[in-house]
């Protein structure tokens, strides 16, 4: 699948970033990387200062204040757990104009309660994951009740420049980061179980890991790219009597595939839940 190529709406937008975290950082690097704007168009706070320095040294513009970043841009991307989000919004909605654009990227927040807490605000709901960082990304997103088609362009654009996006419907993004923002770490958990069974095997680490990524890598270009169902995928790969097919019996053996659904489940189900958690 070709990721969409998409001009930006607005050249060089001005992004503002509240929470300098894992996944901020993430979304800042892989968009600066992407050239989509200059380093100095984007502003990040955080109440801890050494994520805000590893910032600093990509040369965006940092603050431990927060109503900076509301006065500083005009895409705000709210970044902090979901048991902050209100905290925060609270804090900056007397400085939100009509131009705002507020981005939430927390998990299991509902559009209905960030714009409780921003009343008539623009709002959109989005589901990053962390391979944004290498132009990888898998994102959707929803749009709250007062955002406009060129609120929808500019999230789409933004998030295409750092792999794929589409918009989905409100109810279905607690699945969406079940599967893709959640994911990387189920990916990751698996590339390092392969290089452990490579190492058991008597591969040195180095070369197993390598081959373990890079397995998953070609694996998942190649569902993209030929847009061939996996289950045929697998069957080439199972030779009759061959390897492959003793591996698929014991992964299937072992609960392989109920297991991948239910880590899917599992996130859903806790997306779902931090919804009616009292924040
Ligand atoms: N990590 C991921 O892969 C993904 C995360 N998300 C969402 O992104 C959001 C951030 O997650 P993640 O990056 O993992 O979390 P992190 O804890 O790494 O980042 C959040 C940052 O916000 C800081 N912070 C806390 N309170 C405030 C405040 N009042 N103002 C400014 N900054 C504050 C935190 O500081 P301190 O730690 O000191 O509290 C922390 O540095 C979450 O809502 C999560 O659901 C969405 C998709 C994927
Ligand atoms: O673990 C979490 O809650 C966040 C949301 C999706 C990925 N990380």
């Amino acid at each position: 699948m070709a990721y969409q190529t998409i001009t930006m709406p607005a050249s060089n937008p001005k992004l503002g970033f509240i929470g300098a975290g894992m996944m901020s950082s993430a979304m800042i690097n892989g968009i600066i990387a992407a050239k989509v704007t200059e380093p100095g168009n984007i502003i990040a706070s955080d109440v801890y200062q050494p994520s805000l320095d590893r910032l600093s040294a990509s040369g965006v513009r940092t603050s431990t204040t927060n109503k900076e970043v509301v006065t500083g841009a005009d895409v705000i991307v709210l970044a902090v757990k979901p048991d902050v989000i209100p905290a925060v919004l609270t804090e900056i909605e007397q400085f939100l104009t009509d131009d705002s654009l507020v981005v939430s990227i927390a998990a299991g927040v509902p559009l209905s309660a960030l714009e409780n807490l921003v009343p008539g605000k623009r709002v959109i709901r989005v589901m990053p994951n962390t391979p944004c960082l290498v132009s990888e990304s898998a994102a959707a997103f929803s749009l709250g009740s007062h955002a406009k088609d060129e609120d929808r362009e500019l999230v789409q654009s933004l998030l295409s420049s750092v792999g794929f996006a589409c918009e989905v419907k409100e109810s279905q993004l607690d699945a969406v980061t079940g599967v893709s923002g959640s994911g990387p770490a189920y990916i990751f958990v698996l590339i390092e179980a392969l290089a452990d069974g490579g190492v058991r095997m008597g591969l040195p680490r180095a070369t197993a890991l390598k081959l373990a990524a890079q397995t998953v890598k070609g694996a998942a270009t190649m569902v993209l790219e030929t847009g061939t169902h996996p289950g045929v995928l697998k069957d080439n790969v199972c030779s009759p009597g061959g390897t492959t097919i003793c591996a698929v019996e014991a992964l299937e053996k072992n609960g392989f595939r109920a297991a991948a659904i239910s880590a899917v489940v599992a996130a859903t189900n806790k997306s779902l839940e931090m919804r009616n958690t009292k924040k």
